[in-house]
């Protein structure tokens, strides 16, 4: 089976250039409009009464801007960002030596914090709520307990995965946000500005092309960006235009919505060989050889956003978008057919 084209999935990968393109204060951060106007606020606050901002918790599909978040976060609070995440924390001490070393008012970055071990995340709950570490000193009998002091910290988790954080984690977070998809005008700015910053202009039509068929997602419309550029430079006259964008991104196989060939994949097995749904995740997982988490983290979020699939307690089933995107026939289901348009 074909492989999904990596440059069009929205999980970060090594080649992803793009720390030039990431903003550096929240004023220049492009859409989140309500979780950035929050943040203002709990930033501010936080500096006027000198203390640590509350533990801030971001969850969302991957790409839309947690990590930026975090670190703008640090540099707007104008203290020092330490980052790690929850499968690289294997030990309780792995944790405590990072929470020991952190000065006052720092952030401390856990990325995939649903991925923490159990005995790392007991650690976590006296560090989050009372700024003290409680330390087992030796096995057995001879085993004690020390308590250290730590320095007040903020504590910035993101998750694709909200639902697979333990509810005592969860709690401890005074600042949960979730963080949506991208509008086109917001992606539409994004793309203008990125072009702007990479010397080949886009006029208006072009960048909103780019923006139409980036899955929602900045690190997407990043991604596409970069490549269209390779176009207008090589094949181009050094701007981005409709024409250009469209031919570009047609012959890196992004379609009309912006869905990859595993989005087509999941959609066409859907309608071909279950008439439309319901049907299992596993049934899908299996027949696309994709993980059931990479299919509910990373392909769902947006076919679900999109109206294109609709999640039901018997399973997936396609919405008429569904089909009309296909090009397919979506067969009659009496009374039923009326429920999912
Ligand atoms: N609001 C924005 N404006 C401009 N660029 C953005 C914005 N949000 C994210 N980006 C860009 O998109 C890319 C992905 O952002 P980021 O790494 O913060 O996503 P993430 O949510 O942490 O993803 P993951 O879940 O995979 O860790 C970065 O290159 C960043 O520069
Ligand atoms: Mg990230």
């Amino acid at each position: 089976m074909d492989q999904p084209d990596p440059t069009l999935r929205p999980e970060p990968r090594p080649e992803d250039a793009d720390r030039a393109l990431r903003p550096q204060a929240l004023e220049e951060f492009i859409g989140q409009r309500d979780a950035r106007a929050n943040l203002r606020v709990f930033i501010e606050s936080a500096k006027r009464r000198g203390e640590a901002m509350d533990h801030t918790l971001f969850h969302g599909p991957p790409g839309l801007g947690k990590t930026t978040l975090a670190q703008i976060m640090a540099r707007e609070l104008g203290v020092s960002f330490r980052m790690t995440s929850g499968p690289v924390l294997a030990k309780a001490g792995d944790l405590a030596a990072i929470l020991t070393n952190l000065e006052a008012r720092d952030v401390l970055f856990i990325d995939e914090i649903h991925r923490l071990n159990p005995a790392v995340e007991e650690v976590l709950y006296p560090a989050m709520e009372d700024f003290e570490l409680d330390l087992v000193i030796g096995e057995g009998p001879a085993a004690r307990t020390v308590r250290i002091e730590l320095q007040p910290f903020t504590l910035v988790g993101a998750t694709t995965r909200l639902g697979l954080l333990t509810t005592p984690l969860r709690d401890r977070f005074g600042i949960p946000t979730r963080l949506q998809f991208y509008t086109e005008d917001e992606l539409n700015e994004i793309v203008t500005r990125n072009a702007r910053k990479l010397g080949v202009p886009a006029d208006d039509a072009g960048a909103r092309e780019i923006a139409r068929r980036s899955r929602g997602t900045p690190r997407i419309a990043g991604r596409l960006l970069r490549r269209v550029v390779d176009f207008a430079l090589v094949e181009g006259d050094g701007t981005i235009s409709k024409p250009l964008a469209d031919g570009a991104l047609t012959r890196l196989g992004v379609d009309s919505l912006g869905l990859d060939g595993a989005d087509r994949r999941y959609l066409t097995f859907i309608a071909e060989n279950y008439g439309g749904g319901p049907v299992g995740i596993d049934t899908i997982s299996a027949a696309l050889s994709e993980s059931r988490d990479a299919i509910e983290e990373v392909i769902e979020p947006f076919l679900l956003q999109q109206g294109l699939v609709q999640r039901t307690p018997r399973g997936r089933m396609l919405a008429q978008k569904a089909w009309r995107h296909l090009g397919l026939e979506a067969p009659k289901r009496g009374d039923q057919t009326s429920l999912f348009e």
